[in-house]
């Protein structure tokens, strides 16, 4: 099954590939074969964890492709916050010897988020750039 170009909710989504390549994820504007490794998960960064580091871990961009070598199958674990959680940037890291850093994400309730995302109001654009 192949997946349209996104970026995952959460903190950090877990992936086991059954050998099958196919994932692809957007590296200075091109697109980049991921490679299968046996026994190992795949670490994707999510949009709360962006949002979280304010801009300090970006969540990556990725899509998976189908192709006629075989049938590719992953499962993938998202972790994140509860649903009523309000994830911001972390007030720790919005000062600095440096002086103050500006907020680059609002606040919002993680379960808004997910409603926003799952909606068919962002035709699955990562959800960040709006
Ligand atoms: O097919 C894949 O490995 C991609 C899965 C994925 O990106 C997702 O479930 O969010
Ligand atoms: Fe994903």
């Amino acid at each position: 099954m192949g997946m349209p170009p996104h970026s995952d909710h959460g903190l950090l989504t877990l992936l086991i590939q059954n050998g099958i390549g196919g994932l692809q994820i957007q590296h200075k504007g091109k697109w980049v074969n991921v490679g299968t490794h046996p026994n190992s998960f795949l670490v994707n960064t999510g949009d709360h964890l962006e949002i979280l580091s304010n801009g300090r871990y970006k969540s990556v961009l990725h899509r998976a492709m189908v192709n006629s070598n075989g049938t590719r199958m992953s499962i993938a674990m998202a972790h994140g916050p509860s649903l009523d959680s309000v994830v911001s940037p972390a007030p720790e890291l919005l000062v600095s010897s440096e002086g103050d850093e500006p907020a680059a994400y609002i606040g919002m309730k993680y379960k808004d988020y997910l409603e926003l995302q799952q909606s068919n109001k962002l035709d699955r654009v990562r959800i960040l750039a709006v």
